[in-house]
């Protein structure tokens, strides 16, 4: 469906939002893509909630999915890190490779693949455990602290990287549940980096937090870009426009279309995305 009027976009309904996005930002600038899908296909039982849906995901970049609730958003996140095996009526076809790996073959663990694949969910999720094993639970699990002075090193520099040390840095053996939403929301994030993930998936990380702790969280997504391939579902254009460098907008369970960010907010290529981008729908 081509675009016909072309001042239909976003910068002539909603220019605060193509205001929104940081200047140089709303491009990818790297060529390496760290995720392939194709011809994705997921079904919930009998019903079919993703139909044939193909995207690459770049490398070190920010890649927001946007589109209107049901749209399968989640649906698509989930299978990246093979979460859907844990819902019974779920069945995912077609292909999922990270750096060239299909991720639903046989000889992937998927607790191996999810510590690679790290995952902040809307509500900030911290284990009734302390700060300290919140984010040391992860390293020990999966042997990469050789002693307790490695374990507290890399309980720091997560928690550093995750914009928090200063924060908590003493009061590590205190309940993670202490903590305010958007603290916890940091916490979640230290514990998912403390495993050195590639990439970070980040369903609706903001939805429960105020305007200052989702700023804290989309400066943090920004610093962490440069080392992480990060994937966000939101329900907010502007965080995408914000945040993100690729945007994927899926409606009714399609990939409409998806392309740099910059790009997709001031003239999308297709009358729904123009729709959705304008308020039209969603
Ligand atoms: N566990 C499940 N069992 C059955 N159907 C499901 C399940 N999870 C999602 N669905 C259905 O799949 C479709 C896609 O849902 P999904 O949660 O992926 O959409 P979304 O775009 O992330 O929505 P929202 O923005 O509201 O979170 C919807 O029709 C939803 O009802």
């Amino acid at each position: 469906m081509p675009t016909e009027n072309r001042d239909d976009t976003i910068a002539a309904h909603a220019p605060a939002l193509a205001a929104a996005i940081p200047a140089g930002h709303g491009h990818v600038t790297t060529t390496e893509f760290k995720i392939r899908a194709r011809d994705v296909n997921v079904f919930y039982g009998e019903k079919q909630a993703l139909f044939d849906v193909s995207l690459d995901v770049p490398a070190k970049s920010v890649t927001a999915f946007i589109g209107p609730s049901g749209c399968g958003k989640s649906t698509f996140l989930r299978c990246i890190n093979r979460m859907n095996d844990t819902i019974p009526s779920a069945k995912v076809a077609g292909s999922i490779e990270i750096d060239g790996a299909d991720v639903n073959a046989k000889s992937v663990d998927p607790v191996v693949l999810r510590s690679r694949v790290g995952m902040v969910f809307q509500k900030p999720n911290p284990f009734p455990k302390t700060i300290f094993e919140n984010v040391a639970y992860g390293p020990k699990i999966h042997g990469l602290a050789t002693g307790k002075a490695e374990l507290e090193a890399i309980v720091e520099s997560s928690l550093k990287k995750a914009g928090l040390w200063n924060e908590v840095s003493d009061r590590l053996h205190q309940p993670g549940t202490g903590l305010s939403g958007g603290q916890q929301q940091r916490l979640v994030i230290a514990r998912a980096i403390a495993v050195s993930p590639e990439v970070i998936l980040m369903d609706e990380p903001c939805s429960a937090l105020d305007p200052i702790a989702t700023a804290k969280i989309e400066e943090l997504i920004d610093e962490l870009r440069s080392q992480f391939c990060i994937v966000i579902v939101t329900h907010s254009m502007a965080q995408a426009a914000r945040v993100s460098q690729k945007t994927a907008f899926f409606h009714l369970g399609k990939l409409v279309e998806s392309g740099p960010t910059e790009e997709m907010f001031t003239n999308p290529r297709d009358t729904r995305t123009q729709d959705y981008i304008t308020g039209r729908f969603g």
